[in-house]
């Protein structure tokens, strides 16, 4: 069973599109992430779902019933904020027994329920405590726990990491992640920072200009993203100019210029067509660099423009022909670093090739 639906949903405000109509299909214990650049419309997205905006068309199913016009406290969802959102002048136990007292459940039942939730947080014996005595991690696991203890069919979460300092981030975001497992609920993730979306998901929807350009695994996503803005917008990248010289499904010929042609993967979702131009994506850490030609594959002669020391990583910019590229080698001794002026190969795997419209 498909545990949310969106059919046809679109919000518009005023003349502003901010989300086009969008068709979604989130299954029965995913981690689904929205993710995109300021204004893509992910938070309007998130809010049709939570109930706090009405979509200007469409319907938003939660296990195959309709809740579009349902209130948000009646749709069985719970969301987690990025400003943590507990109330200062209760503690801790008093925050997360919240919703259980508003739906009027017994002393017992409500203690029983407290309890196991701070447990499931890692934060037993913080019951007592104000919010001015809480970390920002420690906050954002009370809100947590707040939403968990109703026990939500679906767990939204709006960029509730971006408060945090970033060895924090690090730590929640394969703590989020590890809960939300061993919960197995439903969520939907709503984030700006491709790492936590790379980390996190199951499936992630690349979002820009209200629209959904592709959603797909992690390992779709990073490896064979569908257009140059998804390429750009994930991870570093170098994208040459070519021109497509063959295509057939998800491989092509691309030439790089000079009729140096290469083969190159697509995604499977991208048609392209012989004679149009195309980007050719390969990202810095798939390069290899050497003095001399060595094995077979695709490559390019170029020349070190500069080096950057970075500790675990050395980077290179290398400039071939009209293309520049750069390359991330790993801080091995092994790998003596290569002076600017360098004659180098560039060289890289058929599959780490991947040409984008
Ligand atoms: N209440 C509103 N009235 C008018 N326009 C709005 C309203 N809410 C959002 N918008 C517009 O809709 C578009 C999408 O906004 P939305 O907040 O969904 O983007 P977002 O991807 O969540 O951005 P951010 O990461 O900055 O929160 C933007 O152009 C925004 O200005």
């Amino acid at each position: 069973m498909s545990s949310v639906e969106f059919k046809g949903v679109s919000k518009a405000f005023g003349r502003t599109v901010a989300v086009e109509q969008t068709d979604l299909v989130v299954q029965q214990g995913e981690f689904f992430s929205m993710l995109g650049p300021s204004g893509c419309g992910k938070s309007t997205t998130l809010r049709m779902l939570a109930g706090f905006l009405t979509p200007t068309t469409g319907r938003i199913l939660v296990n195959g019933r309709d809740i579009t016009d349902l209130p948000p406290e009646a749709r069985g969802i719970g969301i987690v904020f990025q400003n943590y959102a507990i109330f200062p002048h209760m503690n801790v136990y008093d925050n997360i027994a919240f919703g259980l007292v508003e739906r009027r459940q017994d002393k017992a039942t409500i203690r029983r329920k407290v309890e196991a939730a701070l447990e499931q947080v890692g934060l037993t014996g913080y019951g007592e405590r104000f919010e001015r005595e809480l970390s920002g991690g420690q906050k954002q696991r009370v809100a947590l726990a707040r939403v968990l203890v109703i026990e939500p069919e679906i767990l939204l979460l709006d960029e509730p990491l971006s408060a945090l300092d970033k060895k924090m981030r690090e730590e929640m975001k394969f703590w989020i992640k590890d809960i939300q497992k061993s919960i197995g609920i439903t969520t939907v993730y709503v984030t700006h920072d491709q790492s936590e979306a790379l980390t996190m998901s199951d499936r992630i929807a690349v979002m820009n200009e209200g629209r959904m350009l592709q959603v797909g695994t992690p390992v779709d996503i990073y490896e064979k993203p569908a257009s140059r803005f998804i390429a750009e917008f994930i991870g570093d990248s170098n994208l040459l100019d070519v021109t497509v010289v063959k295509s057939n499904g998800t491989r092509c010929d691309v030439d790089l210029g000079d009729g140096l042609i290469v083969p190159a993967h697509v995604s499977d979702t991208v048609r392209l067509t012989p004679g149009s131009s195309a980007g050719l994506l390969i990202r810095p850490e798939m390069l290899r660099l050497a003095p001399a030609l060595k094995g077979e594959g695709p490559r390019l002669t170029g020349k070190v423009v500069d080096r950057v020391y970075q500790g675990a990583l050395r980077r290179y910019h290398v400039a071939a022909g009209r293309h520049e590229l750069v390359v991330e080698v790993p801080n091995r001794p092994e790998l003596s670093p290569l002076s600017p002026g360098a004659e180098v190969q560039l060289f890289w795997s058929e599959e780490s090739g991947v040409a984008v419209p």
